[in-house]
Protein backbone atom coordinates (compact mmCIF):
# COMPACT_ATOMS: atom_id res chain seq x y z
CA UNK A 1 0.00 0.00 0.00
CA UNK A 2 2.88 2.82 1.13
CA UNK A 3 4.20 1.62 -2.27
CA UNK A 4 1.33 2.33 -4.21
CA UNK A 5 0.67 5.96 -2.29
CA UNK A 6 4.94 6.47 -3.28
CA UNK A 7 3.81 6.12 -6.79
CA UNK A 8 0.55 7.97 -6.55
CA UNK A 9 2.67 11.20 -5.44
CA UNK A 10 5.42 10.53 -7.75
CA UNK A 11 3.11 10.84 -10.55
CA UNK A 12 0.74 13.46 -9.06
CA UNK A 13 4.30 15.55 -8.79
CA UNK A 14 5.22 14.51 -12.18
CA UNK A 15 1.84 15.49 -14.02
CA UNK A 16 2.50 19.19 -14.49
CA UNK A 17 5.95 18.10 -16.07
CA UNK A 18 4.11 16.15 -18.44
CA UNK A 19 1.70 18.93 -19.30
CA UNK A 20 4.39 20.95 -19.95
CA UNK A 21 6.78 19.03 -22.21
CA UNK A 22 4.22 17.58 -24.24
CA UNK A 23 4.83 18.14 -27.75
CA UNK A 24 8.19 19.81 -26.80
CA UNK A 25 11.18 18.56 -27.87
CA UNK A 26 13.93 17.77 -25.33
CA UNK A 27 17.46 17.15 -26.22
CA UNK A 28 19.69 14.42 -24.43
CA UNK A 29 23.73 13.69 -24.80
CA UNK A 30 24.61 10.67 -23.74
CA UNK A 31 28.31 10.69 -22.72
CA UNK A 32 31.16 7.83 -23.34
CA UNK A 33 31.27 7.48 -19.74
CA UNK A 34 27.73 7.14 -18.74
CA UNK A 35 27.39 3.92 -21.32
CA UNK A 36 29.71 1.83 -19.57
CA UNK A 37 26.82 -0.28 -17.23
CA UNK A 38 24.77 -2.43 -18.32
CA UNK A 39 21.76 -1.13 -15.45
CA UNK A 40 22.45 2.31 -16.60
CA UNK A 41 22.34 1.76 -20.57
CA UNK A 42 18.65 0.26 -19.41
CA UNK A 43 17.62 3.30 -17.73
CA UNK A 44 18.84 5.23 -20.22
CA UNK A 45 16.79 3.37 -22.75
CA UNK A 46 13.60 3.17 -20.85
CA UNK A 47 13.73 6.99 -20.12
CA UNK A 48 14.22 7.71 -23.75
CA UNK A 49 11.25 5.52 -24.82
CA UNK A 50 9.16 6.95 -21.93
CA UNK A 51 9.38 10.89 -22.90
CA UNK A 52 8.87 9.40 -26.28
CA UNK A 53 5.18 7.79 -25.16
CA UNK A 54 3.93 10.65 -23.49
CA UNK A 55 4.68 12.80 -26.35
CA UNK A 56 8.07 14.52 -26.11
CA UNK A 57 9.99 14.86 -29.03
CA UNK A 58 12.96 13.16 -28.25
CA UNK A 59 16.82 13.83 -30.12
CA UNK A 60 19.45 12.10 -28.74
CA UNK A 61 23.53 12.80 -29.30
CA UNK A 62 25.92 10.34 -28.25
CA UNK A 63 29.48 10.46 -27.57
CA UNK A 64 31.82 7.47 -27.63
CA UNK A 65 35.17 9.51 -25.95
CA UNK A 66 36.17 6.38 -24.49
CA UNK A 67 35.48 3.80 -27.14
CA UNK A 68 37.27 5.72 -29.78
CA UNK A 69 40.45 5.73 -27.62
CA UNK A 70 40.54 2.50 -27.37
CA UNK A 71 40.64 1.97 -30.59
CA UNK A 72 43.15 4.56 -31.24
CA UNK A 73 44.89 2.44 -28.34
CA UNK A 74 44.88 -0.82 -30.25
CA UNK A 75 45.77 0.67 -33.57
CA UNK A 76 48.54 2.27 -31.57
CA UNK A 77 47.87 6.06 -32.59
CA UNK A 78 48.92 8.53 -30.21
CA UNK A 79 45.90 11.12 -29.13
CA UNK A 80 45.86 14.16 -27.04
CA UNK A 81 43.14 17.13 -26.25
CA UNK A 82 43.08 20.66 -26.78
CA UNK A 83 40.94 22.62 -24.01
CA UNK A 84 38.38 19.34 -24.18
CA UNK A 85 38.63 18.85 -27.93
CA UNK A 86 40.50 15.75 -29.46
CA UNK A 87 43.48 16.80 -32.16
CA UNK A 88 42.17 14.57 -34.96
CA UNK A 89 44.60 14.31 -38.31
CA UNK A 90 43.34 12.31 -41.35
CA UNK A 91 44.15 8.67 -39.58
CA UNK A 92 42.48 9.85 -36.90
CA UNK A 93 39.23 10.90 -38.27
CA UNK A 94 39.17 7.91 -39.96
CA UNK A 95 38.92 5.57 -36.73
CA UNK A 96 36.29 8.74 -34.80
CA UNK A 97 34.30 8.07 -37.26
CA UNK A 98 34.05 3.93 -37.77
CA UNK A 99 33.67 4.28 -34.30
CA UNK A 100 31.12 6.50 -33.67
CA UNK A 101 29.25 5.82 -36.42
CA UNK A 102 29.92 2.30 -37.03
CA UNK A 103 30.22 1.18 -33.73
CA UNK A 104 28.91 3.15 -31.22
CA UNK A 105 25.94 4.66 -32.92
CA UNK A 106 24.71 0.87 -33.87
CA UNK A 107 24.85 0.38 -30.15
CA UNK A 108 22.88 2.95 -29.03
CA UNK A 109 20.04 2.25 -31.54
CA UNK A 110 20.48 -1.21 -30.54
CA UNK A 111 19.39 -0.14 -26.84
CA UNK A 112 16.80 1.78 -27.10
CA UNK A 113 15.03 -0.97 -29.90
CA UNK A 114 15.47 -3.48 -27.98
CA UNK A 115 13.17 -2.21 -24.79
CA UNK A 116 10.79 -1.28 -27.16
CA UNK A 117 11.81 1.67 -28.44
CA UNK A 118 11.99 3.28 -32.07
CA UNK A 119 15.37 4.90 -32.97
CA UNK A 120 16.67 5.51 -36.06
CA UNK A 121 20.60 6.42 -36.31
CA UNK A 122 22.39 9.27 -38.56
CA UNK A 123 25.25 11.30 -38.43
CA UNK A 124 25.46 15.09 -39.18
CA UNK A 125 26.23 14.01 -42.65
CA UNK A 126 22.61 12.51 -43.40
CA UNK A 127 20.99 14.80 -44.75
CA UNK A 128 23.61 17.57 -44.22
CA UNK A 129 22.67 17.88 -40.62
CA UNK A 130 25.42 19.37 -39.31
CA UNK A 131 27.84 21.55 -41.78
CA UNK A 132 31.34 21.98 -40.68
CA UNK A 133 34.13 24.19 -41.18
CA UNK A 134 37.82 23.65 -39.92
CA UNK A 135 37.93 24.90 -36.46
CA UNK A 136 40.48 26.75 -34.95
CA UNK A 137 40.84 26.21 -31.31
CA UNK A 138 41.62 29.88 -29.39
CA UNK A 139 44.32 29.59 -26.61
CA UNK A 140 45.53 31.75 -24.51
CA UNK A 141 49.35 31.77 -24.49
CA UNK A 142 51.59 32.49 -20.89
CA UNK A 143 52.11 36.15 -21.99
CA UNK A 144 48.38 36.72 -22.18
CA UNK A 145 48.19 36.91 -26.33
CA UNK A 146 45.52 34.80 -27.60
CA UNK A 147 46.15 31.81 -30.41
CA UNK A 148 44.33 30.24 -33.21
CA UNK A 149 45.01 26.77 -33.10
CA UNK A 150 44.88 24.19 -35.75
CA UNK A 151 43.95 20.74 -34.33
CA UNK A 152 42.96 19.11 -37.51
CA UNK A 153 39.76 17.73 -38.98
CA UNK A 154 37.52 19.28 -35.74
CA UNK A 155 34.63 20.72 -37.05
CA UNK A 156 32.88 24.05 -36.11
CA UNK A 157 29.02 23.69 -36.98
CA UNK A 158 28.48 26.41 -39.52
CA UNK A 159 24.48 25.16 -40.21
CA UNK A 160 22.19 22.75 -39.10
CA UNK A 161 19.88 21.51 -41.48
CA UNK A 162 17.22 19.94 -39.40
CA UNK A 163 14.83 18.78 -41.85
CA UNK A 164 15.66 14.81 -41.43
CA UNK A 165 15.28 15.31 -37.90
CA UNK A 166 11.43 16.24 -38.62
CA UNK A 167 10.91 13.57 -40.85
CA UNK A 168 12.20 10.99 -37.99
CA UNK A 169 9.83 12.23 -35.95
CA UNK A 170 6.84 12.93 -38.22
CA UNK A 171 7.71 8.86 -38.63
CA UNK A 172 7.51 8.34 -34.93
CA UNK A 173 11.15 7.69 -34.39
CA UNK A 174 13.82 9.12 -32.02
CA UNK A 175 16.57 10.43 -33.88
CA UNK A 176 20.41 9.16 -32.41
CA UNK A 177 22.90 11.37 -33.84
CA UNK A 178 26.68 10.69 -34.13
CA UNK A 179 28.56 13.36 -33.71
CA UNK A 180 30.33 13.70 -37.29
CA UNK A 181 29.88 16.53 -39.81
CA UNK A 182 30.50 17.30 -43.29
CA UNK A 183 32.46 20.07 -45.01
CA UNK A 184 31.12 21.18 -48.18
CA UNK A 185 33.82 19.87 -50.15
CA UNK A 186 32.36 16.21 -48.51
CA UNK A 187 35.27 16.33 -45.76
CA UNK A 188 33.97 14.51 -42.73
CA UNK A 189 34.70 16.41 -39.08
CA UNK A 190 35.16 15.42 -35.86
CA UNK A 191 32.37 17.49 -33.42
CA UNK A 192 32.64 17.21 -29.95
CA UNK A 193 29.34 15.35 -28.81
CA UNK A 194 28.13 18.03 -26.00
CA UNK A 195 28.96 20.54 -29.00
CA UNK A 196 26.28 18.86 -31.36
CA UNK A 197 24.13 18.42 -28.75
CA UNK A 198 24.12 22.20 -28.00
CA UNK A 199 23.54 23.07 -31.91
CA UNK A 200 20.64 20.51 -32.59
CA UNK A 201 19.05 22.05 -29.25
CA UNK A 202 18.90 25.34 -30.67
CA UNK A 203 18.23 24.59 -34.49
CA UNK A 204 15.10 22.67 -32.98
CA UNK A 205 13.93 25.63 -30.60
CA UNK A 206 14.30 22.96 -27.68
CA UNK A 207 12.82 23.53 -24.12
CA UNK A 208 15.48 21.86 -22.58
CA UNK A 209 18.84 20.78 -23.59
CA UNK A 210 20.40 17.74 -20.73
CA UNK A 211 23.98 16.40 -21.03
CA UNK A 212 24.24 13.13 -19.39
CA UNK A 213 28.10 12.95 -17.84
CA UNK A 214 30.14 11.07 -15.50
CA UNK A 215 30.37 13.88 -12.39
CA UNK A 216 27.40 14.93 -10.24
CA UNK A 217 27.50 18.00 -12.31
CA UNK A 218 29.55 21.22 -12.01
CA UNK A 219 31.65 21.71 -9.18
CA UNK A 220 33.63 24.45 -7.80
CA UNK A 221 37.27 24.86 -7.10
CA UNK A 222 36.78 22.77 -3.58
CA UNK A 223 34.93 20.07 -5.06
CA UNK A 224 31.21 21.42 -3.90
CA UNK A 225 28.40 21.04 -6.62
CA UNK A 226 27.43 24.06 -8.22
CA UNK A 227 23.77 23.42 -8.77
CA UNK A 228 23.00 26.45 -10.61
CA UNK A 229 25.51 29.02 -12.08
CA UNK A 230 24.54 32.34 -14.04
CA UNK A 231 25.29 32.25 -18.07
CA UNK A 232 27.54 35.30 -17.18
CA UNK A 233 29.58 33.24 -14.94
CA UNK A 234 30.90 30.89 -17.18
CA UNK A 235 33.78 32.65 -18.74
CA UNK A 236 35.35 33.44 -15.09
CA UNK A 237 34.61 29.64 -14.44
CA UNK A 238 37.05 28.62 -17.33
CA UNK A 239 39.28 31.86 -17.05
CA UNK A 240 40.18 30.71 -13.52
CA UNK A 241 40.82 27.09 -13.72
CA UNK A 242 37.11 25.97 -11.79
CA UNK A 243 36.32 24.19 -15.47
CA UNK A 244 38.82 22.29 -17.07
CA UNK A 245 39.13 19.61 -19.87
CA UNK A 246 35.82 17.87 -20.85
CA UNK A 247 33.57 20.29 -19.01
CA UNK A 248 34.40 23.65 -21.13
CA UNK A 249 32.41 22.15 -24.15
CA UNK A 250 29.90 21.24 -22.00
CA UNK A 251 29.35 24.42 -20.46
CA UNK A 252 30.05 26.35 -23.32
CA UNK A 253 27.45 24.75 -25.36
CA UNK A 254 25.00 25.29 -22.74
CA UNK A 255 25.75 28.80 -22.68
CA UNK A 256 25.46 28.95 -26.42
CA UNK A 257 22.33 26.84 -26.67
CA UNK A 258 20.71 29.12 -24.14
CA UNK A 259 21.67 32.59 -26.28
CA UNK A 260 20.17 30.83 -29.06
CA UNK A 261 16.44 30.43 -27.46
CA UNK A 262 16.90 26.87 -25.93
CA UNK A 263 14.96 26.96 -22.39
CA UNK A 264 16.80 24.81 -20.23
CA UNK A 265 20.39 23.78 -20.30
CA UNK A 266 21.48 21.08 -16.87
CA UNK A 267 24.42 18.87 -16.85
CA UNK A 268 23.41 15.95 -14.96
CA UNK A 269 25.08 12.82 -13.37
CA UNK A 270 24.72 10.32 -15.81
CA UNK A 271 25.53 7.24 -13.27
CA UNK A 272 22.32 7.52 -11.54
CA UNK A 273 19.36 5.12 -12.86
CA UNK A 274 16.56 7.41 -14.36
CA UNK A 275 18.93 10.31 -13.99
CA UNK A 276 16.35 11.84 -16.94
CA UNK A 277 13.10 10.89 -15.02
CA UNK A 278 14.33 12.72 -12.57
CA UNK A 279 16.00 16.07 -13.66
CA UNK A 280 12.61 16.49 -16.05
CA UNK A 281 9.57 15.10 -14.08
CA UNK A 282 10.84 16.22 -10.10
CA UNK A 283 11.02 19.10 -8.12
CA UNK A 284 14.44 19.37 -6.77
CA UNK A 285 16.03 18.49 -10.14
CA UNK A 286 19.77 17.19 -10.11
CA UNK A 287 22.77 18.01 -11.71
CA UNK A 288 23.74 21.50 -12.31
CA UNK A 289 21.59 24.05 -14.27
CA UNK A 290 23.13 26.80 -16.55
CA UNK A 291 20.69 29.41 -16.02
CA UNK A 292 19.94 31.89 -18.80
N1 LIG B 1 34.55 22.08 -12.55
C1 LIG B 1 34.38 20.81 -12.94
N2 LIG B 1 33.35 20.10 -12.40
C2 LIG B 1 33.14 18.80 -12.74
N3 LIG B 1 33.92 18.12 -13.62
C3 LIG B 1 34.96 18.78 -14.21
C4 LIG B 1 35.22 20.16 -13.90
N4 LIG B 1 36.30 20.55 -14.61
C5 LIG B 1 36.69 19.49 -15.34
N5 LIG B 1 35.90 18.41 -15.11
C6 LIG B 1 36.09 17.12 -15.76
O1 LIG B 1 35.16 16.99 -16.83
C7 LIG B 1 34.84 15.61 -16.96
C8 LIG B 1 33.57 15.44 -17.80
O2 LIG B 1 33.92 15.62 -19.18
P1 LIG B 1 34.11 14.34 -20.15
O3 LIG B 1 35.11 13.42 -19.56
O4 LIG B 1 34.34 14.88 -21.50
O5 LIG B 1 32.68 13.66 -19.98
P2 LIG B 1 31.70 12.87 -20.97
O6 LIG B 1 32.42 11.64 -21.42
O7 LIG B 1 30.50 12.61 -20.13
O8 LIG B 1 31.41 13.83 -22.11
C9 LIG B 1 34.72 15.15 -15.52
O9 LIG B 1 34.90 13.75 -15.38
C10 LIG B 1 35.84 15.92 -14.83
O10 LIG B 1 37.03 15.17 -14.81
C1 LIG C 1 36.38 16.94 -31.23
C2 LIG C 1 36.16 15.88 -30.19
O1 LIG C 1 36.77 15.92 -29.13
N1 LIG C 1 35.28 14.91 -30.47
C3 LIG C 1 34.97 13.81 -29.59
C4 LIG C 1 33.74 13.09 -30.11
C5 LIG C 1 33.17 12.07 -29.14
C6 LIG C 1 32.69 12.69 -27.84
O2 LIG C 1 32.45 13.89 -27.71
O3 LIG C 1 32.50 11.77 -26.85
P1 LIG C 1 32.21 12.00 -25.29
O4 LIG C 1 31.00 12.87 -25.20
O5 LIG C 1 32.00 10.64 -24.79
O6 LIG C 1 33.40 12.70 -24.68
C7 LIG C 1 36.18 12.83 -29.49
O7 LIG C 1 36.91 12.66 -30.45
O8 LIG C 1 36.31 12.21 -28.42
Amino acid sequence: MQHLIEKASTLMEALPYIRRFSGKTIVIKYGGHAMAEEKLRKSFALDIILLKYIGINTVVVHGGGPQINETLKRYGIVSEFVKGMRVTDAETMGVVEMVLTGQVNREVVGLINQHGGRAAGLSGKDGSLLLCEKLLQEIRREDGGVEMVDIGFVGDVVEVNPAILQALEKGGFIPVIAPVGVGRDGQSYNINADVVAGKVAAALGAEKLILLTDVSGVKDKQGELLSSIPLADVPELIDNGTVTGGMIPKVTCCTDALAAGVKKAHIVDGRIEHAILLEIFTNVGIGTEIQA
